[in-house]
């Protein structure tokens, strides 16, 4: 009988434990300026923005193919920082198949995984280097770093459960993070509807 060919062959990838960044390939980057309307002082956002731009995160997608059976992985660096008192955090989504989980693994820093679903169950699970969080199917995910040093996770998750950003950029999460008296405290988000 004919073999079909596999359409994936195994590969193997180096992310480094110190910086979470690969050495062969590119990462995607999110500047502040693809987070407008999303932090909670736009004060602080426009002044911040007016004055340069920084890097807020970095990731990798390495296009593997959406199906199914196969899984995406990669690193995910989110940088040390504030908007006004809010910490530096990724966009964060809900995924377009909702019931499709992730898995994550901090490899360095510290932080949180902000999780919320439809119904309104909200959590934030802690990263600190070897924790490893699981985020349910139906439960939007966002990282947010609450430390000085870049937060480094490697995430996994279904490559064809699709990334949904449409209710995260128009309500927000219900909480968001921010530093009071030199500590992170969850609190609502005064822009969420
Ligand atoms: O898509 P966002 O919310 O900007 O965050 C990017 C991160 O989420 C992922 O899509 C994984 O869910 C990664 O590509 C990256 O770590
Ligand atoms: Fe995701």
């Amino acid at each position: 009988m004919e073999q079909l060919e596999p359409i994936l062959k195994p590969f193997s990838l180096y992310f480094s434990l110190n910086n979470g960044l690969s050495d062969t390939t590119p990462s995607l980057k999110r500047h502040l300026s693809k987070m407008k309307g999303m932090y909670a002082d736009d004060q602080a956002y426009a002044a911040m923005t007016a004055d340069g731009d920084p890097l807020l995160y970095e990731f990798y997608e390495l296009g593997v193919p959406e199906q199914p059976g196969n899984l995406a992985f990669g690193t995910s660096i989110v940088y040390p920082g504030k908007v006004g008192s809010e910490y530096y955090m990724t966009k964060g989504h809900f995924h377009t198949i909702l019931d499709t989980a992730e898995v994550y693994y901090c490899i360095g820093g510290k932080g949180y995984m902000l999780m919320e679903n439809p119904e309104g169950d909200w959590t934030a699970e802690e990263f600190t280097p070897g924790k490893a969080v699981y985020v349910p199917g139906r439960y939007a995910h966002r990282s947010i770093n609450i430390g000085n040093e870049p937060l480094i996770t490697f995430y996994v998750f279904r490559s064809d459960a699709g990334h949904d950003y449409g209710s995260i950029e128009t309500k927000g999460f219900r909480k968001i993070v921010v530093e009071q008296d030199g500590r992170p405290i969850i609190i609502d988000n005064p822009k969420w509807k």
